[in-house]
């Protein structure tokens, strides 16, 4: 079945470059995603008097949409490990040069079901096993699905299932790049007492005291901070709801104004347009799977105006 067999209210599809992307709009809200990486690229939820309001999220009018790299912008998804290839996922498979932030954020997933819930919300189930390919680049079995449900809120939800005989170590992260007015003039709540990391200084440690005001370059990695987050633009402008369920990490990136030159699809003057905070279970945070057991990991976001 090919994607545009799919018949759903509200829902259409077009392409961009060389990728189709699926275009949804009702009651709720208006997004876009796509099967290339299973991302989502744009969610506008509808106000109080029903207009379509901003973009809750920032593609970078630079990424590029080949169907090989990864898009700059929306939920990209991180997995089977986050960042660098990690010495524990090291095995007799040669890569080379295994992809920074893992391999399905390149890679085409199946559109598994469209479908209108009683609400009128609009879910969208997307899945990848693994196959020839992937255990090219990653030696295990797996089945991965993202379901994402286009409503008043805007849910993610991660579900990796173990196909091997033995147990599985995954870190992850739905990398999500949040469209704020200013990126210095935001502050971040919800990460207060967990470990923080900060890998732009020697990964050094320490406890995150209060609300963070991130500073114009920041790369950490908050562990331990299961509980909800909050990003609001500074002094009195909107504020974002993240709710997490089994998301015990937290990843707060902006590259600044100099470490962005370094990136060929963001424009140097864009940087502050957004905010990536990446939510899922990363570093010390790793997830372990039974054989057989499916773990799940969700991210639900709204705007409070
Ligand atoms: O360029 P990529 O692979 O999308 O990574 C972007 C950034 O992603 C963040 O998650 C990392 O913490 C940063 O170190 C990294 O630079």
């Amino acid at each position: 079945m090919t994607i545009d067999n799919f018949k759903v209210e509200g829902v259409r599809f077009v392409k961009r470059g060389d990728l189709t992307l699926i275009e949804v709009e009702n009651a709720f809200a208006k997004a876009l995603l796509t099967p290339f990486g299973a991302s989502v690229l744009s969610y506008c939820p509808k106000t109080a008097d029903g207009e379509f309001d901003k973009d809750v999220l920032w593609v970078s009018p630079q990424a590029v949409y080949d169907g090989k790299a990864a898009i700059r912008g929306g939920i990209p998804i991180c997995w089977p490990w986050f960042g660098g290839y990690k010495e524990d996922f090291h095995s007799e498979v040669d890569v080379e040069q295994p992809p920074n932030h893992g391999f399905v954020r390149k890679t085409w997933w199946k559109t598994e079901s469209i479908k209108q819930l009683g609400n009128g919300a609009v879910e969208i189930r997307f899945g990848l096993e693994s196959n020839a390919d992937t255990r090219a680049v990653w030696p295990h079995s797996f089945r991965l699905q993202l379901k994402v449900v286009i409503g008043p809120t805007l849910s993610l939800t991660l579900s990796t299932t173990n196909l091997n005989e033995y147990a599985l170590s995954i870190t992850e992260a739905l990398h999500t790049y949040f469209a704020v007015e200013d990126s210095r003039r935001i502050e971040v709540d919800g990460l207060q007492g967990g470990v923080c990391i900060d890998t732009l200084d020697n990964n050094s440690r320490s406890i995150q005291q209060g609300k963070l005001l991130p500073p114009e370059s920041i790369d950490n990695v908050y562990l331990n901070v299961a509980g909800d987050i909050s990003i609001k633009s500074l002094p009195d402008g909107p504020k974002l709801l993240l709710e997490t369920v089994h998301a015990q990490s937290c990843v707060v990136w902006n590259p600044g104004s100099e470490i962005v030159k370094g990136f060929a699809d963001i424009d140097n003057a864009d940087w502050t347009d957004f905010i990536c905070v990446e939510t899922g279970n990363v570093w010390g945070d790793r997830v372990v799977i039974e054989s057989g057991e499916t773990h799940r990991s969700s991210l639900i976001v709204s705007r409070e105006n």
